[in-house]
């Protein structure tokens, strides 16, 4: 396995081909579009085969966390060829001078991958929001900090410690302690350290003893369960988000996650921060907290996608019970036509260790069975052993499970059961995906500027890969948020003829795709184009037989032959 990773592919390939992808597209289409809509949930489970061969490509896509173990450009490349797809710098960690320079490693390790463009990696920042976070430790003491249960800390909110925490002393915002009641439970990021306030001392500072043992990290999260953080309702972001912010447009980061978001306005507030960007800038909502579980309906509608922080959500409401969100959650975002990033403990032991334990692979699995468009890394790149060995192994589980998914069942109430807007390019979109499900398609292809015929087309959730040409490296950037969709950037002149341009294009997106083995000559596809140039005017669906390489093809040309033989109708 660790010899498959040291090859590196690219950002949506698979770590083992071992099936021709037409062979692929054949069983998929036996298995999970043609049989399967005639048979029962229950058969499809029987038919699960561990020896099912995986296919070419990935679908969900891997977003991962920067840290000072994978800071070098080195370390980045091996991420990027094992399959990193949006790179997130997580600012509550770390100065704007280390995030700048491992920005541009990062893009210096895209620079010198072959086969990955800029826009197969997207990078996010992670701005802090409401949530409350330690100082930071003196030099002198070790970190991580291990407490044994039973043993007493001070929390105060003295400036002068802000930086030089100790053991037994520790650094919190002053509107925190006066939050905190006696006998309150406190937990230490995801999580197990738990500490009891025992006596508050002043308005500065409170007293608090270790319940369960654990450790305290640099800058770590603090948070009492089911409580709110404070929020200013006049100035929702704070001083230093705004910085983050600023940090984030004048470096060109395509994505801004949001932590603590507790109401829609919160969202609205980043946007406006992001002034002449906001176009450029997709704002993704973390929900952690019961609060925001219980609003997902109202951040769903302002936000461009949500990060469901697991690790925190754990602590807020009980462990049991975030299956539940989990599963809600994927399901409305899902519905809202949304993407969704599954995120915290995902492959944790991986920190160390060199397997995941059998309890991680399942819960990665059943995260993309329940619908999410992204799995996210967190400590297993920020500070583990093997950061890309992790991402590698993460995109082997996410195959497994794309290879079980019942696409036809999961996915059809999406389609034909979910209230839609009754518009041309949903019906389009609703239409590729039917054609490729019972066409037996090996993918579907689509000309977008503006991406957003590629991401109503994801919404729709087809079983084959989305080959979406763009010639906006934004568009290509942002679609890495959706399940399904691999982006080619056209960087060729572009043809005065609308249509030599778009069969220029085509030829040019089934060329990459042919080269990674993602389609080959003589399957099917389902091609999505405009019926003229402009934005708008995507509504055409047809059903193609892909081209051998050189055949310097007009696909728009043999969809009329083949309409004349098929009478297919654009
Ligand atoms: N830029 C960074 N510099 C140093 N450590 C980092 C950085 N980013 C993340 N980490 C470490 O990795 C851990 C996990 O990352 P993440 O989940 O993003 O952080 P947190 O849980 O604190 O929000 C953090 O707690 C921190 O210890
Ligand atoms: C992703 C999470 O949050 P953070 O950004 O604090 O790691 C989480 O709690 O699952």
């Amino acid at each position: 396995m660790y010899k498959d990773y040291k090859r590196g592919l690219d950002s949506r390939s698979g770590p083992s081909i071992t099936m021709e992808s037409g062979d692929v597209g054949r069983q998929m289409f036996q298995i999970q579009s043609g049989m399967n809509m005639k048979q029962t949930y229950l058969q499809q489970i029987c038919d699960l085969d561990v020896d099912r061969p995986i296919r070419t490509y990935r679908m969900t896509n891997i977003v991962c966390t920067v840290g000072p173990s994978c800071e070098s450009t080195q370390v980045l490349k091996e991420m990027v060829a094992s399959g990193m797809n949006i790179c997130r710098f997580n600012m509550a960690h770390a100065s704007h001078e280390w995030h700048l320079q491992t920005l541009r490693n990062l893009r210096e390790a895209i620079d010198q991958s072959c086969k990955v463009s800029h826009g197969s990696v997207a990078t996010a920042i992670d701005i802090t929001g409401p949530g409350v976070r330690l100082g930071r430790f003196s030099e002198d003491v070790e970190v991580p900090v291990q407490l044994k249960k039973g043993a007493t800390v001070v929390m105060s909110s003295d400036k002068a410690i802000k930086k030089a925490c100790t053991k037994d002393k520790v650094y919190v915002i002053q509107g925190f302690i006066m939050r905190a009641k006696v006998g309150d439970k406190i937990f230490i990021d995801d999580g197990p350290l738990c500490f009891k306030v025992m006596k508050k001392v002043s308005l500065e500072e409170m007293i608090v003893e270790v319940v369960h043992q654990g450790e305290m990290n640099n800058n770590g999260l603090v948070h009492i369960p089911m409580t709110t953080p404070n929020i200013d309702v006049d100035e929702y972001l704070s001083e230093k988000d705004k910085k983050d912010i600023k940090f984030g447009v004048d470096n060109q980061v395509d994505m801004v996650f949001v932590s603590w978001v507790l109401q829609p306005e919160m969202v609205t507030a980043v946007r406006e921060a992001l002034g002449d960007a906001k176009d450029r800038v997709m704002v993704v909502a973390k929900i952690e907290s019961y609060n925001s579980v219980k609003r997902i309906d109202d951040i769903l509608e302002v936000a461009d996608g949500i990060l469901i922080a697991r690790g925190d959500l754990g602590n807020d409401i009980p462990p049991e019970k975030v299956f539940l969100a989990q599963k809600m959650i994927v399901g409305r975002a899902n519905m809202a036509g949304k993407p969704v990033i599954c995120a915290a403990q995902m492959l944790e032991s991986m920190v160390t260790n060199a397997r995941p334990t059998r309890a991680e692979a399942s819960d990665v699995a059943n995260a993309i069975l329940d619908g999410t468009d992204c799995v996210m890394l967190s400590r297993e790149t920020a500070l583990g052993n093997e950061p890309a060995k992790v991402v590698h192994t993460l995109a082997q589980i996410c195959q497994e499970a794309e290879n079980a998914l019942y696409y036809d069942a999961t996915f059809r109430d999406l389609r034909f059961a979910t209230p839609v807007p009754t518009n041309v390019a949903h019906a389009t979109s609703i239409a590729a995906v039917e054609a490729a499900i019972r066409g037996s398609a090996s993918a579907i292809i689509v000309v977008t500027n503006s991406g957003r015929s590629a991401r109503l087309i994801a919404r729709y959730r087809p079983h084959c890969i989305i080959i979406a040409i763009t010639k906006s490296q934004h568009t290509a950037s942002h679609l890495n948020l959706y399940r399904g969709v691999f982006s080619v950037i056209h960087t060729g002149g572009s043809n005065t003829q609308w249509y030599s341009d778009v069969d220029q294009r085509i030829h040019y997106a089934l060329g990459v795709a042919m080269d990674r083995g993602y389609v080959k000559p003589n399957d099917k596809a389902v091609l999505v184009t405009g019926y003229q140039a402009g934005p708008g005017s995507t509504n055409c669906v047809r059903s193609i037989v892909i081209p051998r390489r050189e055949e310097k093809a007009s696909y728009l040309a043999i969809v009329s032959q083949q309409n004349d033989e098929d009478s297919c109708s654009d």
